[in-house]
């Protein structure tokens, strides 16, 4: 048994670099960018008012100033012509200011006789004027690579980049394995229950920007297995569930090395999780998780999710996290233990039942609590590192 940061290690090593693509805006949400974009335009372009009221020149600024109103700023449509002293235009908010103007007076601070206006006395002294360029500057750049959120594609839209170049998304084909398995939806055998992990890996697969592929299940058969190895062919990684430990129908190890399989490690000093498999047929990764359904997602937290991505072009892993302890726990055995808890404000308490086959239990948990190997004994109010779910 290795420890899980060796095994995570050893994973990443395994996996490379997705290839490029060039997508449109609107495909790029979620993706990571791959190539600096930088802004074509300055933005704003001109200075802007920033309020609804009369563009003048700031010197002339005073409480029962009058000034004549010459013409009309709106976004979208200049003034063409010039300030001279005394004079106004009408402007609202986004149009650019007319030359000779610096100024924007709020049209609440002054009275309109006609086509003159007079300041009020009480007036606002601000310019309400955004600077041209004040928001970004042409060749400003937005540095690869980064995770392409809302506002970055917001940012990208008014910088006039309509195409982005991103890591492509790397597709993970999933392959539940056994014959007590029927898909949920179906009628179950009474010795059967329904396949459940690869639907909470396929969400933590999309979460971090991959594709998940769920292929049919694999039976406790060579044959059927193969079936479905060899429909995985094309995927970036290729995830197996179940059939990983030590019983007489755990066959993912034996078909898998038939076909060629380099094995990186098998078996983890971790709970749960413990019998993880990792290596390489040919140019594919293959993860292969144990079946417990409380392991196969913990660990697609805390290897698959890290390894899609730093194919990804992003930080493997997120800091770690310390919360204070609720409770006192006793020492920890030789496994590192990740441990359903629910955090509340700064203090994490796990939860009682830990059986790596109950997802209520997971699905109650709003956090991992970490206890490295042979931890000793922790009290209460003791610090202690978390993963948040
Ligand atoms: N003698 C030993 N027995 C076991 C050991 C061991 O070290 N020595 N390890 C235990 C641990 S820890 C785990 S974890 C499990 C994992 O074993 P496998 O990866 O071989 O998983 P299976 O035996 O196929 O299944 C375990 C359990 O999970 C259910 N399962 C499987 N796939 C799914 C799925 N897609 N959706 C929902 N549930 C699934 C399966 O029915 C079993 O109940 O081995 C221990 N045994
Ligand atoms: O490692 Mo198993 O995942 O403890 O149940």
């Amino acid at each position: 048994m290795i420890a899980v940061e060796e095994a995570r290690a050893r994973i990443l090593d395994l996996v490379a670099r997705m290839p490029c693509e060039t997508v449109g805006l609107r495909a790029a949400h979620g993706r990571v960018l791959a190539q600096t974009a930088s802004a074509t335009r300055d933005q704003p372009p001109f200075a802007a008012a920033m309020m609804d009221g009369y563009a003048v020149r700031g010197c002339e600024v005073a409480a029962g100033a009058r000034f004549e109103v010459i013409g009309e700023a709106a976004a979208g449509h200049g003034f063409d012509g010039a300030l001279a002293e005394g004079q106004a235009v009408r402007i609202f908010t986004g149009a650019p200011l007319p030359r000779g103007a610096d100024h924007v007076i709020i049209q609440e601070d002054v009275a309109r006789d006609g086509d003159a206006i007079t300041l009020l006395a009480d007036h606002d002294t601000q310019p309400y004027v955004r600077a041209l360029g004040a928001d970004f500057k042409a060749g400003d750049p937005l540095a690869a690579p980064r995770l392409l959120t809302p506002a970055l594609l917001a940012l990208l839209a008014a910088m006039n980049v309509a195409q982005v170049t991103v890591y492509r998304r790397p597709r993970v084909a999933l392959i539940a394995t056994g014959d007590e398995l029927v898909m949920p939806g179906e009628v179950p055998n009474p010795a059967q229950i329904i396949a459940s992990n690869a639907f909470g890996l396929a969400a933590q697969i999309e979460a971090v920007g991959g594709i998940a592929q769920l292929l049919p299940i694999a039976r406790d058969t060579p044959a059927s297995l193969n079936t479905a190895l060899d429909l995985a062919q094309g995927a970036d990684v290729i995830v197996t569930i179940g059939g990983a430990s030590v019983g007489d129908h755990d066959i993912v190890g034996r078909v898998a090395s038939a076909r060629g399989l380099e094995r990186a490690f098998w078996k983890v000093a971790m709970r749960p999780g413990k019998p993880l498999m990792a290596g390489k047929i040919g140019e594919t990764p293959l993860i292969g998780l144990p079946g417990n359904p409380v392991s196969a997602l913990v660990c697609g937290l805390i290897f698959l999710a890290p390894a899609l991505r730093k194919m990804q072009g992003l930080e493997a892993l997120a800091p770690q996290q310390s919360a204070i302890l609720g409770e006192d726990l006793p020492a920890n055995g030789p496994r590192a233990h990740y441990m359903r808890a629910r955090l509340k404000g700064d203090r994490i308490t796990p939860f009682a039942r830990q059986d790596s086959a109950l997802l209520s239990i997971l699905s109650e948990a709003n956090a991992l609590l970490i206890r490295p190997a042979d931890d000793p004994a922790k009290r209460a109010g003791d610090s202690v590192a978390f993963l948040p779910l």
